[in-house]
């Protein structure tokens, strides 16, 4: 049988890494890709809402919507085994980074330098 240490790289420590480390690395950085695509789409999507929200008056945070999300993705984090506070702070992390987003569309949307016609919403471009 195969040593699971022969042919792994060196780190700097100097221990040698077992092959299944390397095996694991690669679907971390598959996952981490995917997460930023992912963050990339949902900030896409919360740009457009922003632009819409500065457009209709309405304000940036909305703390029913939030309160909704926050019981759902802690209740999809139990059955995921994921820890729920966890889940929650970083859909604040994320959130917050859109509220910023949406009161500087709205500064923007109110110095008027977003007048005109909004796009269509294409989520797959
Ligand atoms: C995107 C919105 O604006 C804010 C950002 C949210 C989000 O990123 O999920 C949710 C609620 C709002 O606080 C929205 O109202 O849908």
């Amino acid at each position: 049988m195969a040593d699971p240490y022969d042919e792994a790289p060196v780190p700097e420590s100097g221990r040698p890494l077992p092959a299944e480390i390397l095996a694991l690395r690669s679907t971390i950085d598959n996952i981490d890709a995917a997460l930023v695509h992912l963050l990339a789409e949902r900030f896409k999507t919360t740009q457009r809402v922003g632009e819409l929200k500065a457009r209709g008056g309405l304000p940036a945070a909305d703390p029913q919507r939030d309160r909704q999300q926050i019981e759902r993705l802690k209740s999809i984090a139990l059955g995921a085994g994921l820890d729920p506070e966890f889940a929650e702070q970083f859909r604040e992390f994320i959130v917050s980074e859109v509220i910023r987003h949406h009161e500087r569309i709205a500064a923007e949307h109110a110095a008027g330098r977003r007048l005109g016609e909004l796009p269509p919403l294409d989520t797959y471009s």
